[in-house]
Formats: C-alpha cells, sequence, structure tokens
C-alpha cells in the first residue's frame, strides 16, 4: 500500500488530505480514476485476488502430505504432541477432495490426529476428530474404530459398540475384522455402563447464559455527547442492561494462530481449519461452518452408506455424521465467504479494512433479501470522524477503499459497482468502523472455561506474585445498539464478551433518567484529566464531556501530586501540567450559585467537597492560589524540580526491580535499593500519588519471589489503600488487587485470604454477573483453598 500511497501525483494527495466529507465524492472520483490508468494498482489488486499467483493461501496437496509425512514420524518415535500439531498443519494445507471410495487425505489427517489424542489420552478430542473424519467420509471403518475405542475408554459402551458395529461393516480386510471383533468381545466383557456419549454437544456453544434482559433502554439527544444511552427504570447493581451478537466482528492479526476466528475464544489443540483456505483456524466444527467458507462437507451428506443397516444404526450414523446446529446458526450470515477461495487480500490488508469488507457483504445480503437498491448512506446511523482524522489516514482510508472494493468486486462479484460515490461511502463507513467498534478482550492468566487445568497445578507459595488477570484484545466488532452507549471516564456500567457476544451490566445502582456510560479505556483513577483527554482525542477524535473531566474529584488532585513540604500538612501539591486542567474544574465548580448557597448542593457534592477540602481547601477558596509547586491548604512552595529529579533516580531503582522480578531473578541489593527509594517516594509524593501503589506492588511481587511473603503482603495491602482513594472501594481495579493479596495470604495459610476473596467475588460479580464462575473458575478454586485453613 505503501507503494501505492507514492505515486499518487502531490495537487490530488493535498486534495484528499485537506478533504471533509462534503469533498469525499470529487478525491474519491479523482483517486479511483488515477488508479484505474496505473499498471501499478492492477498488479497489485491482481495479486491480493489471484489465488493462483498469490498461493499464499490457497490449499496445497503436496505441503500437506509433508507436513503429514512429519506427524507420522513424530508418531514414531512416541512424540505425540508434535504428531499434533503437524497433523494440524497438515490439515490446514490438505483440500477436501470427497470421492466415493470412503475416505481422502482429510479424513485420513482427523483420524492420524484422534490417534495421536488417544495416545495422549484425550479421549473427547480424540471422538470429536473420528467424528470430523467421518462427516467427510461416513464409509472410512478405522475412523469409525478410533471412535469406539475413545468411546469405550469414555465409558460410553453403547455408543462403542455401535461404532464398532459400523466399522465392521464397512471393514474390508480380515485382520481389520478381527482386531474390531476382539475390541468388541473386550467391551462385552466388562461391566455395562449405558452413557451415552455427548461428544458433539460438546463443540462450542456460543452463549450459554439464559439470563434474562428486560431493561428498558431509551436513545436521547444529549447536550455535549450527541446521541445516548438512558435508562426508563431505576436500575439495581449488576443487572445485565444489554445483550447483543456483533453486525459484524474480525480476529486481530496477532490472534490468528491462538484464537478461533469465530467465537474469539482459544484455540483447543483440536482445532478445525477452514475447508476451502489457508487463513481462518476454528474451535470447533459449529465455529467454521457458522463463519462460512465453501462447504465442502455439503457434499459428504450426499453419500450413502445407511444401506443394510438396522433403524437404530442409521438414526446413529446420520446422528454422528451430519454436523448439526440449530436453525438460527445455520442461516446466519456466512462472514467469511467471501473471503475464501484461495485469495490473500484478507490475510494482507488491515483488520479493520477486512471488517468493513465484512459489514459491507452483510448489508448487501440483506439489501438482496429486501429488494432495496444499495446505498452504503442508509447502512448506519452511526457517527464518524472523518472531518478530525490526521492527513495520512484520510489518504490511507481513500487508498484502503479503492482496493478493499476491487478485492471484494473479484471475491463478491459485480454487484458491487465501484464508482467515486460507492468508495466515497466506503469511506465513511470505515470511519464509523473506527469510531464505533469495540475491541473483544479475553482474560489471559486465567482464562475462562477451559483453563482448570491450569489451577489445578496452581501452586500457592510460587505463583502467590502470579495470580493477576491481563486483558489482551483478540478482535474486533462493531455492535449496532451498542454502539450508542457513551463514554464516561467515571462510567457506571461495565461492557464485556462471552465468545462474541457484548453483555453491558451496570455496575452501580442507576436511577431512572440517568445516562448509561461505560469507558472506552480511559477512567479517573487510572490516568490524570490531562492524559485521559489525550487518550481520547487520539484514539477517538473526541474531546471528552464527562462527568470526570469536567467536575472536581479527589482522585484527579492526587493522582499525580507531590506532598506538602509541611510535616502535618495533607495538603496537595500539583505539578505545571496538571493545574490548567485541574484550575477549570475549580473554576467551574465555584460559579455561582453552587458555592453562595451550601443549601443547593446535594448529599453527593457535599461528600465530594468534604474530600477535596481535606487536601485543597485553598484551592476552594480562591481559585487564584492554584499554582504549580503550591500546597492547595497552606499555600508552602515545594522545589518542583528537585522533587523531578529525585523522582527519576529512584524511578531507575524500580525499573531495576522490575526487571529483575521479570527475570525471575531477585537480588538483595536490588531490593534495599527500591526500599530505600519507596522512602522518598513517600516524602516527596502525596500519600494517594499513583506511582506510590506502583511502586508498592513492584515490592509485593519482588518479595513473592524470594519468599518474603509477610513482606509481600505488606507492600500488597499499600498498594491496595492508595488504589481505593483513586477508584473507590468496588472498582475492578481493587478486585484484581485483591485477588494479589488473597493469594498472598492463602501461601502464607493466613485465614483472612476468605474475606479478601468474598470481597473479590463481590466486586467481580457486579461487573461480570453470572458469568462470574464460567469466567473465573479460579476464583472457585481459590475459594476451596481458603475453606482448607479455616
Ligand atoms: C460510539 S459513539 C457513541 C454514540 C454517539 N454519541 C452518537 O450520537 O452516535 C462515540 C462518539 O460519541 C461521542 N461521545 C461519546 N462519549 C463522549 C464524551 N464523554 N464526551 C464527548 N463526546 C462523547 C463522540 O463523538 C464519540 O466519537
Amino acid at each position: 500500500m505503501e507503494k501505492l500511497k507514492a505515486v499518487v501525483p502531490e495537487t490530488l494527495k493535498r486534495r484528499i488530505v485537506e478533504s471533509t466529507p462534503d469533498d469525499l465524492l470529487s478525491t474519491s472520483s479523482s483517486l479511483l480514476h488515477f488508479f484505474h490508468q496505473l499498471p501499478l494498482f492492477h498488479q497489485i489488486v491482481g495479486e491480493l485476488t489471484d489465488s493462483e499467483r498469490g498461493r499464499l493461501c490457497s490449499k496445497n496437496k503436496k505441503a500437506a502430505l509433508e507436513s503429514k509425512l512429519q506427524g507420522n514420524e513424530c508418531f514414531s518415535t512416541g512424540d505425540f504432541s508434535g504428531a499434533v500439531q503437524f497433523y494440524t498443519k497438515a490439515l490446514r494445507f490438505a483440500p477436501v477432495d470427497v470421492d466415493n471410495t470412503g475416505k481422502d487425505l482429510v479424513s485420513v489427517l482427523y483420524v492420524n490426529r484422534a490417534f495421536a489424542f488417544y495416545k495422549m489420552g484425550l479421549l473427547e478430542e480424540c471422538v470429536r476428530d473420528s467424528s470430523r473424519a467421518l462427516s467427510i467420509s461416513p464409509r472410512y471403518a478405522k475412523a469409525w474404530f478410533r471412535r469406539g475405542k475413545a468411546n469405550a475408554s469414555l465409558g460410553n459402551h453403547d455408543d462403542a459398540l455401535r461404532d464398532l458395529s459400523i466399522s465392521m461393516k464397512l471393514e474390508l480386510s480380515l485382520s481389520g475384522k478381527r482386531q474390531i471383533d476382539n475390541e468388541m468381545k473386550m467391551i462385552l466383557d466388562h461391566p455395562k455402563d449405558t452413557r451415552s456419549s455427548l461428544q458433539k454437544s460438546n463443540e462450542c456453544r456460543l452463549d450459554i447464559s439464559n439470563e434474562p434482559c428486560q431493561m428498558e433502554l431509551q436513545c436521547v439527544s444529549t447536550k455535549t455527547k450527541g446521541r445516548g444511552m438512558t435508562t426508563l427504570a431505576d436500575i439495581p447493581e449488576a443487572s445485565l442492561i444489554h445483550k447483543e451478537d456483533p453486525y459484524a466482528a474480525i480476529i486481530l492479526k496477532d490472534c490468528r494462530e491462538t484464537h478461533c476466528h469465530f467465537c474469539f475464544n482459544e484455540l483447543p489443540m483440536d482445532a478445525v481449519p477452514c475447508p476451502s483456505c489457508l487463513i481462518p483456524l476454528y474451535c470447533s466444527q459449529p465455529c467454521q461452518v457458522q463463519a462460512g467458507g465453501d462447504n465442502v462437507h455439503d457434499a459428504a451428506r450426499n453419500v450413502s452408506i445407511l444401506n443394510n443397516f438396522s433403524d437404530d444404526l442409521e438414526k446413529y450414523i446420520s446422528d454422528t455424521v451430519l454436523v448439526k446446529f440449530s436453525s438460527s446458526c445455520s442461516e446466519s450470515f456466512k462472514e467469511h465467504s467471501h473471503e475464501c477461495q484461495g485469495v490473500h487480500w484478507p490475510l494482507v490488508l488491515p483488520s479493520e479494512i477486512v471488517l468493513a469488507g465484512r459489514v459491507l457483504v452483510k448489508y448487501i445480503e440483506q439489501k438482496r433479501h429486501s429488494n432495496l437498491s444499495f446505498s452504503l448512506t442508509g447502512l448506519w446511523d452511526l457517527c464518524h470522524n472523518y472531518a478530525q482524522l490526521p492527513p495520512e489516514s484520510k489518504l490511507e482510508s481513500h487508498v484502503y477503499s479503492i482496493v478493499l472494493m476491487h478485492c471484494l468486486q473479484h471475491s463478491y462479484g459485480s454487484e458491487l459497482a465501484i464508482s467515486g460515490k460507492t468508495i466515497a461511502e466506503l469511506i465513511i463507513l470505515l470511519s464509523q468502523i473506527r469510531v464505533n467498534s469495540m475491541a473483544i478482550v479475553r482474560m489471559t492468566s486465567f482464562d475462562a472455561v477451559g483453563s482448570l487445568s491450569q489451577h489445578t497445578e496452581f501452586s500457592l507459595a510460587a505463583d502467590a506474585s502470579t495470580t493477576t488477570m491481563k486483558q489482551i484484545k483478540v478482535g474486533q466488532a462493531v455492535y449496532s445498539a451498542g454502539s450508542l452507549f457513551n463514554h464516561s471516564c467515571q462510567p457506571n456500567i461495565h461492557a464485556y464478551f462471552v465468545s462474541r457476544t457484548l453483555y453491558v451490566r451496570a455496575t452501580e445502582s442507576v436511577a431512572r433518567g440517568s445516562e448509561l456510560e461505560l469507558s472506552y479505556g480511559a477512567q479517573v483513577g487510572q490516568w490524570d484529566c490531562k492524559d485521559r483527554q489525550q487518550f481520547l482525542e487520539d484514539h477517538y477524535s473526541f474531546s471528552c464531556k464527562c462527568s470526570g473531566c469536567s467536575q472536581l474529584n479527589l482522585s484527579d488532585l492526587v493522582l499525580s501530586s507531590y506532598r506538602c513540604v509541611k510535616v502535618n500538612c495533607y495538603g496537595v501539591v500539583l505539578d505545571g501540567h496538571v493545574v490548567e486542567y485541574e484550575k477549570q474544574k475549580f473554576h467551574s465548580f465555584l460559579g455561582p450559585p453552587r458555592m453562595n448557597n451550601s443549601n443547593l448542593l446535594n448529599q453527593g457534592d457535599k461528600c465530594k467537597i468534604e474530600g477535596i477540602s481535606k487536601v485543597a481547601h485553598l484551592g476552594l477558596e480562591n481559585i487564584h492560589l492554584i499554582k504549580p509547586g503550591y500546597c492547595l491548604n497552606c499555600g508552602s512552595e515545594r522545589d518542583l524540580e528537585a522533587s523531578h529529579s529525585a523522582i527519576s533516580e529512584a524511578d531507575i531503582h524500580f525499573r531495576r526491580l522490575q526487571d529483575a522480578t521479570a527475570s525471575n531473578d531477585v537480588r538483595s541489593n536490588s531490593l534495599l535499593d527500591a526500599l530505600s527509594s519507596l522512602d522518598l517516594l513517600r516524602k516527596t509524593f502525596h500519600p494517594f500519588n499513583r506511582r506510590l501503589a506502583e511502586v508498592e506492588d513492584c515490592l509485593a511481587q519482588a518479595f513473592c519471589l524470594v519468599g518474603k511473603l509477610q513482606a509481600a503482603l505488606d507492600h500488597c495491602q499499600k498498594s491496595i489503600e492508595v488504589l481505593e482513594k483513586l477508584y473507590g472501594p468496588n472498582h475492578i481495579a481493587i478486585g484484581n488487587e485483591l485477588l494479589k493479596l488473597a493469594s498472598i495470604q492463602l501461601s502464607l495459610g493466613d485465614s483472612t485470604a476468605s474475606d479478601s476473596l468474598n470481597r473479590v467475588a463481590a466486586i467481580f460479580s457486579c461487573y461480570y454477573g453470572s458469568h462470574v464462575n464460567n469466567m473465573f473458575p479460579f476464583l472457585q478454586y481459590l475459594k476451596e483453598e481458603a475453606l482448607k485453613i479455616q
């Protein structure tokens, strides 16, 4: 794309980078005309769309056979997990080539992988892979045999006997028949267990929650933030207020090999590749089929294998070989289909551009059913930020829109007319996606269901410092109604994802008529007002008008402040970069009539003033006394320059300690240096400065590593005390810190771990409601550990 951007003539480039939405028709038409005359453009589009020329993403039988061979070699040396990896790679390359002989390369690979799973004791994976082979090649005797053996080991004896009887009928060789016969005899000799296998239902189910969502919300026009959502009734804390599937979603590039391309959950070992191209991997067949891709498995359904079997077995066979889904799933839009003929533009173009392609194609499909004419302008009534985009982004939007439209036309067909008008509309669509899309996130350290095995190996002493949660972005999605929630740096709702479904929950009780606002990534307590504004400006191109940014709050005053030089003074000293933001807030707060008539203040305001007047009462009395370097309680001056250099020196020690902790090599001298730096920081910073919480946390982790758990506990508690001042006691940030505290307490055999864990559970429930147990199974595990030391 850089090559294309570089050849755009300067005059046209200038028109584009200076364009407003009104100019788009003209700039798009000019660039389109220019590209159409340009051999380089046709060459680039050709490479992106021609599967023969690209060959990056199309199936490749030779490469599949090579990987299969490597898998076989691993298998023969007993390296079963290596074999699984090579068979998975081979499955990715292997074209499905169904014939009536009963098996093809893909089904052979599934059966080989099933056998490796069997050897590893992963029996359910073995059953699933055998079934996958059968859904392509239902007459494949060995697949029925593998399935039968795994079912027998799982105790599903009835199913095992059925699998083996089918295998027996299909098996041609005498030695094979003998082997099956022996297996059946062994099962019959064992006590009968009539459990029926549930392998099909073990496949990924997208959303298992039945929690009702009956809140009545209303979209209203706000004074400063455009439209926003409010509630028509009082909402209790932790209520589910909104649930929605995405209009379109895409996996992020970094997660392509680790997470399912449809539901975004972590990939299991028995991942399922797309049958027609090399790009996506799915956690299960239902996810693969729902995402689309040429559904070559359909061919298998026509293969008649039901002759000569009893009614019972006929039904059993069709239950096993046909991939079943609920009707809503099978009818839903297949988002990957148009990207899936071996072309490699979906691999090369940025995720958000491919996402725009998915939106566009879904829209065309919807239009097709409603017989309305195609016009992207009517697609979404969502805001966008084209006018505020930096010049470089405007040029990129133009170039990518033209390239994407040509790629889509190649894959999707002539229904996609390419003109200056459609390109201009696509550019606006891209801007809408930038402003309105949401990052789908997952927990890393302790991800949802599936990581329990990890917890069973959880050793408290060693892992006390690592019981922490990080979120990683795995996907990007657009939710039509979810996009109407505005941002606040002091949010009252929380958004999270189960598979790809968006859930929104109230984290506090919300009164009827109040705005429901979530955080787009910046929060009070985390950054000061300036940094939050900068973040929102950079990522969403708006200047935040939320209550946290426009009204006085204690957290913003103290978060990066210094302590007063007077020994017993509790006042804050603000740095130059903070003063202007905070002064403005004092200004609007002190304006008439609120301070002149204290009866007009509500309870919340009164509490706020109480808290603020403890650290800045001079500021509340006279706005002119708010100056960088001067205490807002007593007016004493602090030498900020000297403070800055003292802090930079202390920071060096903490960075060293952090590095040592990360490389698990904490020495006593780096701990001593950090402790004396902590002393200095405590004398320099206000007691609620966020940096103090961070260094206390850093020390807690380092002490954990060297096994000094009591010291770790003390520093962890200190960190929590500061964070509670910044966030309030029930914020999820406190829950995360309490989790660390609880694991240290458990390692110490301290029975108060239960109290910490109960607090964590209460906080997490406000944010995740009924999903807490599914999303954080380790919490239950830690609670059980805590009970043992009661
Ligand atoms: C996802 S949309 C939310 C719905 C939007 N208000 C609308 O009318 O469509 C995000 C946009 O809403 C506006 N917005 C959301 N929160 C805001 C805030 N705290 N301050 C100012 N504008 C905000 C900005 O224009 C932002 O780009």
